[in-house]
C-alpha cells in the first residue's frame, strides 16, 4: 500500500535499499514468491510501435493494420495553400480501395484535435496506412505555426516528409522555410509532390519546378538528384478521377516513399543513455541513481560514463532493478536504478546522465533552433534581446542560459525575439551538459515555459 503512493523511481530504490528486500526480489524473478508484477511495470516497457505512441502519438482507433511491418513516421509539409490536407485524404482513399487505409476524409484531416506538446497547442492530424512492405503514421498540420512548433517540439516526430509544392506557384517562402526546419531537425530524405499539375497545360513551367525544387533541395543539404520528385493531382486522386495524374501518382508517391526514406534506428539499437532523476545511498550497497532509459540497453557489469556539471567519470553498472525486480538487463523505456560501483552519493545527481563511454560529450555552447511562444501559449508578453538568461531544461536537468545571435548576424545589437518567433540562437551555458546535434530543450523563465528548442550544431564542447 504504502509502496504503491510512491513514485516508481522511488520504489525501485527502495528495493535496492533493503537486502532483505533485495533477497525476496531474487525469488520473486525466479517466480517463486509474489503474485504477478504490479500493472506500473507494464507503463514502461515499450513494446514495438508503441515507442512511436511513447513520442505523441495516439493510439490509432483501428488497429486491423499489421505490426509487422517496419513502422516509419511521415507528413505532409510545405507552403500555405499547396495542397497538403487534400493530398493526405486522396493517399488514404488511394489505399483505402486496397485495404490498406481507412478514407479520411478533408474535413476530418482539417479538423485537427488538439494536443499540448511541453505547453504549446499543436494542431495535428495523425492518419495511419500501409504500403506492401511498410507501416506509416502520418501528421498534418493545419497551419504553418503547428508546423514549426511540432518540427521544433518534436510533439510527432518525423522520420522523413513529403513536401508538397503547387506546380502553379513553384517554390514559396514556406516551402523554402520548412525545408530548413526538415533540416535542422534532422530529417536526411524527403520525398516532393509538385501537385496541381490538372492546372497547368505547359510541359515545361513543370519541368521548370521540378528542375528549381532540385536545386533548392542541394542549397539545403539534401540529395537534390537523386530526390524522387513526383508530379500529380491531390485533388483528381481524391475525387477519383483521371488516375494518370491521380490515383497512379499517389501509388507512385508512396513506392518513393518506400524506396528513398529509410527507417531511424529504433531507440533500443542506439547507444545506452539513463538521464538521472533521483540518487540514494544504500547502506552496505553504494549508491544508486534513478532515471527512465531514453535509449540503448545495459547490462550489469557493463561499464559506464556519468557526465555533466564539470563531471566525467567512469563506473561499472554492478546492480540493476526495473519492474520492481532485479534484473541482469535494462532497456529503452525502463524506469530502473542503477547500482554504480566506486560513486559516492556526492558526486552524481539530479541532471546528470549515465551513458555507454564515449557516445555522447558534454557540451557548453551550442546553436539552436528555437520556437518562442506567445502570451497564448503561456510564453512571454513581451520580445527579449540577445544576453536574455532564462533556464534551459534538458532531459532532467537545468541551467541558466545565455541566449545570443550567431556570430554572422546582421544588427545584432538591436535585434529583438518576439513572442511567437522561429528563430536560431547561441545559448552558451552556466555550467555543461551532455547534449548533441537534435537533443531537444526547453527555455523557461520564472516557472513558466517560454520556449523550446532543438541543438542544430555544438560551438563548444567541455
Ligand atoms: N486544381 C487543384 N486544386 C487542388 C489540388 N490539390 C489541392 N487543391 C486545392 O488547393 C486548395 C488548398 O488545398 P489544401 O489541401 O487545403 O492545402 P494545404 O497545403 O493543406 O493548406 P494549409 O493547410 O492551409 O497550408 C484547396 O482548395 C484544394 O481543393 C489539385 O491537385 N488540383
Ligand atoms: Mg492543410
Amino acid at each position: 500500500m504504502f509502496k504503491a503512493q510512491l513514485p516508481a523511481t522511488r520504489v525501485i530504490a527502495r528495493r535496492l535499499y533493503s537486502s532483505r528486500a533485495t533477497q525476496s526480489l531474487y525469488s520473486c524473478a525466479r517466480g517463486s514468491v509474489r503474485s504477478p508484477a504490479p500493472a506500473a511495470s507494464s507503463l514502461c516497457r515499450p513494446v514495438g510501435r508503441s515507442l512511436v505512441f511513447a513520442r505523441g502519438y495516439a493510439e490509432p482507433a483501428s488497429s486491423k493494420f499489421s505490426r509487422a511491418k517496419p513502422h516509419l513516421n511521415i507528413g505532409t509539409i510545405g507552403h500555405v495553400d499547396h495542397g497538403k490536407t487534400t493530398l493526405t485524404a486522396a493517399i488514404t482513399k488511394v489505399l483505402s480501395e486496397k485495404g490498406a487505409a481507412s478514407f479520411t476524409d478533408y474535413s476530418q484531416i482539417d479538423k485537427a484535435p488538439e494536443e499540448k506538446a511541453r505547453g504549446i497547442t499543436i494542431n495535428s492530424a495523425h492518419v495511419e496506412y500501409e504500403s506492401d512492405t511498410r507501416h506509416y503514421g502520418h501528421i498534418d498540420c493545419p497551419g504553418h505555426a503547428d508546423y514549426i512548433k511540432n518540427m521544433i517540439t518534436g510533439a510527432a516526430q518525423m522520420d522523413g516528409a513529403i513536401i508538397v509544392v503547387s506546380a502553379t506557384d513553384g517554390q514559396m517562402p514556406q516551402t523554402r522555410e520548412h525545408l530548413l526546419l526538415a533540416r535542422q531537425v534532422g530529417i536526411k530524405k524527403l520525398v516532393v509532390f509538385i501537385n496541381k499539375v490538372d492546372m497547368i497545360a505547359d510541359k515545361e513551367m513543370l519541368e521548370l519546378v521540378d528542375m528549381e525544387m532540385r536545386d533548392l533541395l542541394s542549397t539545403y543539404n539534401f540529395d537534390g538528384e537523386n530526390t524522387p520528385i513526383i508530379l500529380g493531382s491531390a485533388l483528381a486522386a481524391l475525387e477519383g478521377r483521371d488516375p494518370a495524374i491521380g490515383a497512379d501518382k499517389i501509388n507512385e508517391l508512396i513506392k518513393a516513399c518506400d524506396e528513398w526514406l529509410e527507417i531511424p534506428p529504433r531507440d533500443l539499437e542506439k547507444p545506452f543513455l539513463l538521464p538521472v532523476e533521483d540518487v540514494f545511498s544504500i547502506s552496505g550497497r553504494g549508491t544508486v541513481a534513478t532515471g527512465r532509459v531514453e535509449r540503448g540497453v545495459i547490462n550489469k557489469g557493463d561499464e559506464v560514463e556519468i557526465l555533466g556539471f564539470g563531471t566525467k567519470i567512469k563506473s561499472v553498472l554492478t546492480g540493476i532493478e526495473a519492474f520492481h525486480k532485479e534484473l541482469d538487463r535494462g532497456e529503452a523505456g525502463d524506469n530502473m536504478g542503477a547500482l554504480l560501483r566506486g560513486i559516492k552519493r556526492e558526486q552524481i545527481k539530479r541532471g546528470h546522465v549515465i551513458v555507454a563511454p564515449g557516445s555522447i560529450k558534454a557540451v557548453k555552447k551550442f546553436q539552436a533552433q528555437i520556437y518562442v511562444l506567445t502570451k497564448d501559449e503561456g510564453g512571454r508578453y513581451t520580445p527579449f534581446m540577445a544576453n536574455y538568461t532564462p533556464q534551459l531544461f534538458i532531459r532532467t536537468a537545468d541551467i541558466s542560459t545565455r541566449l545570443s545571435w550567431p556570430e554572422d548576424t546582421a544588427d545584432a545589437e538591436e535585434k529583438m525575439v518576439m513572442p511567437g518567433d522561429n528563430v536560431e540562437m547561441v545559448c552558451t551555458l552556466h555550467h555543461d551538459v551532455a547534449g548533441e546535434v537534435g537533443s531537444r530543450f526547453t527555455l523557461r523563465e520564472g516557472g513558466k515555459t517560454i520556449g523550446t528548442g532543438i541543438i542544430t550544431k555544438i560551438l563548444e564542447y567541455a
